[in-house]
């Protein structure tokens, strides 16, 4: 069920009324159900019963915040990251460093120096080289790393193109045929514990086939890897399961993805381990915005709105589709576009779509924001940076705060060489 529904004619996030954390806060503000996160949690761990051994790790990326971490690590949620302020994030937030998971195609020395350091689960190299660097770094200290090899299956995922990641002309992973020779010689090093492979091939899937293709050729890795004597314990799956954004959108569900996993993986014999993201967050999360003006337009109007390109990039980037609502919906609708004051024109949230009726000063969400939304924000026209708030039953709290321009520009200098 949605967590974000009209009670007595007005929006609430669970039982709290939208309009009283606009009050509180101020907006543009993303507001987040703890509910809809441990509902998409548990759902997909349900789906999962049937698959054998495994460990889910959430995509930090799609929402690094404090507090959601800590609400799926209390749902037994490791973490998959990509960066050391991920991991960072990750330990801060109570996740066990064990239950970690880095990824990445550019993994710098100082973060496989930090993820050793914290005793991270498992490195998923992305070529040879980075095995390499990884096994001296950990011999040169006495440890060992565990690691496994992500490889690209070259499997289109039928997503959009910026989010996709598993063709062969993509940067991520290694090709999935030259794998046997790069895990022969990495193998041998000493200083890492190669035990498995891990793939991921895109996100915003609206389809199980191109994940059961990525996965049957994986098998067929598994495999021969161990035909040519290698004992692999440990594979990781990746995310990358879809969400509805527009109407017409039929996301895979978790029970659908579960019984899939288990058919094709029956006869592993591995821990498994998947990294899903957008799937436990996206339909967490609103973009509380207030109407600024409606201002007339060629064909129709603009709806401008407080919040801008700055504060969910998705649009602007992969043209994406975001619900709008109003918070007080009187069942009228209009025909408009939807836009914010950032000074680019692909500031538009949608165009020529009907929307329910606002005017100035209303409230109104962008839905489906939970995912890939705060955490690519950024203060572009020296905006302030978007706060986040985490509603439970009829409480809430913000969860990351308001950062100003002003407190931005505080951070900065100029050099007194630059004559006043
Ligand atoms: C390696 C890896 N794992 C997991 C994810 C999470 O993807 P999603 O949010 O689509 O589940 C991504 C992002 O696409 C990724 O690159
Ligand atoms: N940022 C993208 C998803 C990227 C997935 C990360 N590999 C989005 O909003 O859809």
């Amino acid at each position: 069920m949605s967590h974000f529904e009209v009670i007595g004619g007005a929006l609430h996030a669970e039982n709290v009324p939208l309009a009283r954390i606009a009050e509180q806060v101020g907006t543009p503000v993303y507001v987040y159900s703890t509910e809809a996160f441990r509902e998409a949690a548990r759902a997909f761990r349900k789906g999962l019963e049937p698959v054998g051994r495994h460990h889910v790790a959430f995509a930090v990326k799609a929402n690094p915040n404090l507090a959601v971490l800590r609400l799926l690590a209390n749902e037994g949620f490791g973490a998959d990251v990509v960066s050391g302020g991920e991991l960072s994030r990750a330990l801060a937030a109570g996740i066990p460093a064990h239950d970690v998971v880095f990824s990445g195609v550019g993994k710098t020395r100082k973060e496989l120096h930090q993820a050793l350091d914290a005793g991270i689960g498992q490195f998923n190299l992305e070529l040879e080289e980075e095995g390499v660097v990884l096994a001296e770094i950990a011999r040169s200290r006495g440890m060992t790393a565990p690691a496994a090899l992500r490889v690209n299956p070259d499997v289109d995922a039928g997503t959009h193109e910026k989010i996709s990641t598993g063709k062969a002309e993509n940067k991520f992973g290694l090709p999935i045929d030259q794998a046997p020779a790069i895990f022969d010689r990495l193998a041998k090093l000493e200083g890492i514990n190669l035990r498995g492979v891990a793939v991921h091939i895109g996100s915003q899937l609206l389809s199980l086939d191109p994940l059961e293709a990525a996965f049957e050729r994986v098998g067929r890795l598994v495999a021969e890897l161990r035909a040519a004597g290698h004992a692999i314990t440990h594979v990781d799956l990746g995310g990358g399961l879809g969400v509805a954004y527009k109407p017409g959108d039929v996301p895979p569900t978790s029970a659908a993805f579960g019984e899939m996993v288990a058919r094709v993986t029956r006869d592993w014999d591995v821990e498994l381990m998947f990294e899903p993201g957008r799937h436990i967050s996206a339909d967490a999360g609103v973009l509380l915005t207030e109407v600024l003006w409606v201002k007339p337009g060629v064909t129709n109007p603009w709806v401008v709105v407080d919040a801008a390109m700055n504060d969910l990039a998705r649009v602007a980037l992969y043209d994406a589709w975001h619900g709008f609502a109003s918070v007080t919906p009187d069942g009228g609708t209009m025909v408009a576009n939807v836009a914010g004051p950032v000074c680019e024109s692909s500031d538009v949230f949608l165009k020529n779509r009907e929307i329910d009726r606002v005017k100035s000063g209303d409230l109104a969400v962008l839905q489906s924001a939970g995912a890939y939304g705060a955490t690519m924000a950024s203060t572009y026209n020296s905006r302030a940076l978007v706060p986040e708030v985490l509603v439970s039953g009829d409480r809430f709290e913000v969860v990351a705060g308001r950062i100003t321009a002003e407190t931005i520009m505080g951070a900065e200098q100029i050099p007194d060489w630059l004559e006043p």
